[in-house]
């Protein structure tokens, strides 16, 4: 038998880098999977249209067990369920299989559906450090017809933050007051920590002036928002990718790492809260997501219009 040419020392060397480099890709996807950044559906996708990207080569099992809340019991039982082996790759499923895997996931994690703007009233939120505030900075400078309210808080400013601009530093005693006194539109504890909320006055004059008005605020806020003012637009900022929002979390600097990994726990409870809202932008670009929020705020400025 004749003898297998030795593989050459640098295309091993090659070859098990670009090994790593899929594991390491795969082990990133599964980040985004468990932490609802992509849709299992846009994964399963991109397998069967990509048979060379880093979602065609991940096992079954491992795509199913990176999904929220599904352990060792549920995925054997769904694997069965679907006739599907568990040595099988997504890229390598068959039609049935892949219909049958898209339907269950479609019941098991049903696919945001956007609803049509209402009124003037716009409600921006997202996970920690995705970019709420430089997006919502992008529109004050592009923008400036849009109300962007300023919120109150009891947190302590950061370096370059402006009273009354960026926000309005109050202490608790005066927070109390404004609640008191009904001045808030919303507000709510934030990251278990400090306490935020929307002063109603400037929010209702400018609303009465016909403007539109944008409000940056977090979750619990945007449920308030959405109990008071069911016609109000809610959309959902999101990053890139799970590694990309804890990349500008730690580089923006600004919290010690237990504060980050406080919020980076709130970041996930937001984030599967994200079908709640009725409008998902992605944050890859900051022009880019600034102008798909504007274009929704237009919309709604004009189907509210008398
Ligand atoms: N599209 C983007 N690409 C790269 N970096 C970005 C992008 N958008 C924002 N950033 C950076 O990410 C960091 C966090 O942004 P920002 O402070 O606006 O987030 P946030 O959502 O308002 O956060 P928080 O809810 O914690 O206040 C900043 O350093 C900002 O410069
Ligand atoms: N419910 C409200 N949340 C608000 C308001 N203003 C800001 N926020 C949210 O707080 C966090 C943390 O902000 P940070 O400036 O300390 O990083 C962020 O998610 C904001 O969206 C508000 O008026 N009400």
């Amino acid at each position: 038998m004749a003898e297998r040419p030795a593989v050459p020392d640098v295309d091993r060397v090659a070859a098990s880098r670009r090994a790593l480099e899929r594991r390491r890709a795969r082990a990133a996807l599964k980040r985004d999977l468990s932490t609802r950044v992509v849709a299992p559906q846009s994964v399963l996708r991109q397998a069967s249209e990509d048979a060379d990207s880093d979602a065609a080569t991940m096992r079954v099992t491992d795509f199913l067990m990176a999904l929220p809340a599904i352990g060792a019991g549920k995925r054997d039982r769904v694997l069965a369920e679907l006739h599907i082996a568990p040595v099988k790759r997504l890229g390598g499923l068959g039609v049935r299989q892949r219909g049958a895997l898209g339907d269950w996931l479609d019941e098991r994690f049903p696919p945001h559906h956007p609803r049509p703007a209402r009124s003037r009233l716009l409600v921006l939120a997202g996970p920690t450090a995705v970019g709420k505030g430089t997006v919502a900075a992008r529109i004050r400078e592009t923008h400036p017809e849009i109300h962007l309210s300023v919120s109150a808080t009891t947190r302590a400013p950061r370096p370059g933050e402006v009273d009354g601009v960026h926000y309005y530093f109050v202490d608790d005693a005066e927070f109390d007051r404004l609640i008191a006194d009904e001045q808030l539109l919303e507000y709510a504890v934030v990251h278990n920590k400090h306490r935020y909320g929307t002063p109603r006055g400037p929010v209702d004059a400018a609303l009465a002036e016909g403007r539109t008005v944008l409000l940056e605020i977090d979750l619990q806020g945007a449920r308030q928002v959405r109990a008071a003012e069911p016609s109000a637009s809610l959309v959902f900022l999101l990053p890139p990718s799970w590694d990309e929002l804890v990349q500008r979390l730690v580089g923006r600097g600004t919290e010690d790492a237990e504060e980050r990994t406080r919020r980076l726990r709130t970041a996930r409870v937001e984030l599967a809260a994200q079908n709640e809202f009725d409008y998902l932008v992605v944050n890859a670009d900051v022009a880019t997501a600034a102008e798909e929020v504007v274009e929704l705020a237009t919309d709604s400025a004009r189907r509210s219009a008398p």
